[in-house]
């Protein structure tokens, strides 16, 4: 088994298996769809409808807001003011290894982040590789080191007035934020960053999905999935 191991270099890399050292069998490389958008566009909405559809079995996602920076060092006043629609508020670093280490077929501990507190939170998420992994996020195609391991790259695209109140509607219900808060950070950091780092990263992408996660869009998405699937 080891000399066959050492051998698998030399096959193609589309489909390149590779071996796994734990049980010495023989894995293929895993999918890796990128899907980005603004906030509220729909993101985790259309991930989720995918993944009920296509079977979290051979599925895994990776969910981008996780890697936002470790700020337990700051207060939590200073945390409330920093900006969370740059790219520097998060460890590029720590997701670029993860990611390479799922499409080697290497588990991750992968964080976890806590909106209410803007930090990230003390529990870790075990995920397993998977046939397809999906990496979710405003910034999802943003980096070239990233965009570079995906076999496909959605831009998911909503109107910013349908994204602003989704938004509103989601951060009071579900994030712990006041309506004025959430209008105060729309228009200081949210909609400027969208505008500067987010919509460009548009033109990266195979496959845009106009309103949102629409059905036709979603269900040619869980087909895609689930024929790689089948032939893995
Ligand atoms: N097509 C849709 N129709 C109605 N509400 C939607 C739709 N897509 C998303 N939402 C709602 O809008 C909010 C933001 O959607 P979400 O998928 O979390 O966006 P994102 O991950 O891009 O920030 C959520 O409360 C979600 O239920
Ligand atoms: O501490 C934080 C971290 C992030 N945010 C906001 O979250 C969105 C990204 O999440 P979506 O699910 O794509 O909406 C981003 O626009 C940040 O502004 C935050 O407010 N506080």
């Amino acid at each position: 088994m080891l000399a066959f191991c050492l051998m698998l270099p030399t096959l193609s890399d589309i489909m390149r298996p590779v071996c796994n050292h734990l049980t010495g069998s023989i894995m293929t490389t895993p999918f890796i769809i990128g899907i980005a958008g603004g906030s509220g566009s729909g993101k985790s909405t259309v991930t989720r409808k995918v993944i009920e559809a296509a079977g979290t079995e051979h599925t895994a996602v990776i969910i981008q807001d996780n890697y936002y920076r470790d700020q337990s060092d700051l207060t939590f006043e200073q945390r409330i003011h920093m900006n969370y629609d740059h790219p520097h508020a998060f460890d590029w670093a720590l997701m670029a290894e993860q990611l390479d280490d799922l499409r080697n077929n290497v588990p991750i501990q992968m964080p976890t982040y806590n909106y209410t507190e803007h930090t990230r939170a003390k529990e870790t998420v075990v995920v397993a590789p998977a046939t397809v992994i999906v990496l979710e996020g405003i910034f999802a195609l943003y980096d070239k080191a990233l965009r570079d391991m995906m076999s496909l790259k959605i831009y998911v695209d909503t109107d910013p007035d349908v994204r602003f109140i989704r938004r509103l509607t989601r951060d009071i219900q579900e994030r712990g934020r006041s309506m004025d808060n959430v209008i105060s950070q729309y228009k200081a950091t949210v909609r400027p960053m969208h505008n500067q780092f987010v919509e460009p990263s548009k033109r990266f992408a195979d496959v845009i999905l106009p309103h949102g996660a629409n059905d036709p869009a979603v269900d040619m998405i869980t087909a895609k999935i689930i024929s790689l699937i089948q032939s893995s």
